[in-house]
C-alpha cells in the first residue's frame, strides 16, 4: 500500500491542473527486485541494471509513456533539477529489417511504476503523464497501478526442461558466410563483418524470462543485466559485458569491446591467453575496426575523445579486448544523435556500416530483432545503453540464443564457430 500522502496527493490533482511528468516516491521494503518484479501481472514488465558494483537496480511494471522513435524523445530538464521522467527499452539492431513481434525497431517505456533499489534500500516510484490526456483518465490509471501491486515472490529454480536445438545456419552454412566474408574482394568492401546465429532451444514447458534472468546474472557478475517482456510470450533477456554508451551530461563514456579467447581455470594459462589475445593479429583487427569507427564518428560531436590503452575484460567462460573511449559532447547533442551515430557499432554490424548490413542482410535468414541492438535507460542527464548482445529471447515454445562473431581477415570458420559456443556457454549451462 501507498503512504496515504501518495493518496491524498492523488486525489488532490484531480481538482488541479496537472501538467507535463509528476514523479510520487516513497521507501519499500523491497530486497529483491527481480522478485518483486516477477510477482506483478501488468506489462511490460522491465528490469535494467547497470555494470559495476555500485549498480543500482530497476524494476518497471505499465507504461505511463511510449516513444518508438527516438527523434520523438526529447525530455526537458525540469524546473526544479530534480526529477526528469526516465525512460527503459531498446532498439532493434537494424530498423528496416523484419524484427521481432511485439519488440519493434525502438520501444522506450516510462514505466507506470519503478521500482529503484540502491545499497540495500528501495524507492518505489509512480510517474504521470500529464501532456495531451485526460487528466482523470490519467489518474484512474495511475490509482490502478498502485491497487494491481503484489507483494515480491521468494526466489524459485529454474524448472529443468528438455531441450531440442536448432541452429540458423548450420556449421556448413557458417563456413560458407566465412570463406565469403574473407574473399579478398569482400575484404575491400567490408574489412569486418559481424556475422551471427540462432539458437532455438524448443522446450514444451515454459521458461520463466525473470527466473533464468535471476539465475543467468548470477554467472555474469561484471555485466549489464537486462530483461524486457512487452507480453506475456515476448521476452527478452541478457547479461552483456558491452557498453554502447553512457552519457552524464555532456560526459561521454564508450568503448570498443570486440576480440574474444577462451578462459583457463589455471591462473598461468589464463595470463597466457589473454597475453596471445592482445597480440593476436586478428583479434586486435577486430578491436581496432571499432575504435576507428567510434572516435570517427564522435568527432563531428564533440570538443576532444580519448582512448586508452587495451585492457582485457575477464568473463567466466570467455575473455576480451576492450578500449575505454571518454569524449566531451558539444551541449547541442542529443541522445538521438548519439544512436544515429553509435548504433549499431562495428561491434556487432561491422565497418563500413553500410556495406556489413548489406551483407548481413544478404545472408542471414533469422531475425535478429534486438539481438545487436541497443537497450537501456534514457533520461535527461544520464542515458546508458548497453550493446544487447549474450542474450535469449523466451517466447511460448523455446529459448533462442544469439551469438555473433566478427569476422575479419584471417577469421577461420571452426575456431569462429567456436567462439559463438563460448558465447552461449553461461545461458547453456544453465539450460542444460
Ligand atoms: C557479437 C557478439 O559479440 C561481439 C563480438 C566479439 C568478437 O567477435 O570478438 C566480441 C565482443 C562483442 O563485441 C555476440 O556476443 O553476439
Ligand atoms: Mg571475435
Amino acid at each position: 500500500m501507498p503512504p496515504s500522502a501518495i493518496t491524498r496527493r492523488l486525489s488532490a490533482m484531480r481538482t488541479q491542473t496537472p501538467s507535463g511528468f509528476v514523479r510520487l516516491g516513497w521507501p519499500v521494503m523491497v530486497e529483491r527486485p527481480l522478485e518483486w518484479l516477477r510477482a506483478q501481472s501488468v506489462l511490460p514488465r522491465f528490469y535494467w541494471r547497470s555494470r559495476g558494483k555500485d549498480a543500482c537496480e530497476h524494476a518497471g511494471i505499465g507504461c505511463a509513456h511510449l516513444v518508438t522513435a527516438t527523434h520523438e524523445w526529447e525530455p526537458a530538464a525540469s524546473p526544479d533539477g530534480v526529477e526528469t521522467p526516465r525512460y527503459f527499452g531498446g532498439l532493434a539492431f537494424d530498423a528496416e529489417a523484419l524484427g521481432w513481434p511485439g519488440f519493434g525497431a525502438c520501444r522506450f517505456v516510462l514505466p507506470r511504476l519503478e521500482l529503484e533499489h540502491r545499497a540495500g534500500r528501495a524507492v518505489l516510484y509512480l510517474n504521470l503523464y500529464f501532456d495531451g490526456r485526460d487528466r482523470d483518465a490519467e489518474l484512474d490509471a495511475a490509482e490502478a497501478a498502485l491497487n494491481a501491486l503484489r507483494p515480491a515472490l521468494s526466489p524459485a529454480p529454474l524448472t529443468p526442461t528438455g531441450f531440442t536445438r536448432h541452429d540458423r545456419p548450420s556449421a556448413r552454412e557458417w563456413a560458407e558466410w566465412i570463406t565469403q566474408a574473407t574473399l579478398l574482394s569482400d575484404q575491400a568492401r567490408t574489412p569486418k563483418v559481424v556475422l551471427s546465429r540462432e539458437s532455438r532451444l524448443a522446450t514444451a514447458q515454459p521458461v520463466d524470462p525473470w527466473i533464468l534472468l535471476n539465475q543467468w546474472r548470477q554467472l555474469a557478475g561484471d555485466c549489464f543485466h537486462f530483461g524486457f517482456q512487452f507480453a506475456p510470450e515476448a521476452a527478452f533477456i541478457g547479461c552483456s559485458p558491452e557498453r554502447l554508451y553512457r552519457r552524464e551530461g555532456t560526459r561521454l563514456l564508450s568503448e570498443a569491446l570486440a576480440g574474444t579467447s577462451r578462459r583457463d581455470g589455471d591462473p598461468a594459462r589464463d595470463a597466457a591467453l589473454a597475453a596471445e589475445l592482445l597480440a593476436d593479429p586478428k583479434n586486435r583487427r577486430e578491436n581496432q575496426l571499432v575504435h576507428a569507427d567510434i572516435l570517427a564518428r564522435l568527432a563531428p560531436l564533440s570538443h576532444h575523445a580519448s582512448l586508452a590503452e587495451p585492457g582485457i575484460v575477464k568473463l567466466r567462460a570467455l575473455q576480451h579486448i576492450r578500449r575505454d573511449i571518454e569524449a566531451e559532447l558539444h551541449p547541442w547533442v542529443r541522445d538521438r544523435h548519439l544512436l544515429a551515430a553509435l548504433h549499431p557499432t562495428p561491434a556487432v554490424g561491422g565497418t563500413p556500416r553500410d556495406a556489413a548490413l548489406k551483407f548481413i542482410r544478404r545472408h542471414e535468414s533469422h531475425r535478429r530483432g534486438w539481438y545487436a541492438g541497443a537497450c537501456g535507460m534514457l533520461s535527461h542527464e544520464t542515458t546508458e545503453l548497453t550493446v544487447a548482445i549474450r542474450c535469449a529471447r523466451v517466447t511460448a515454445g523455446a529459448v533462442t540464443l544469439y551469438a555473433g562473431a566478427g569476422i575479419v581477415i584471417g577469421s577461420v570458420p571452426a575456431a569462429e564457430w567456436d567462439e559463438l559456443e563460448a558465447k552461449i556457454a553461461d545461458v547453456m549451462s544453465l539450460l542444460g
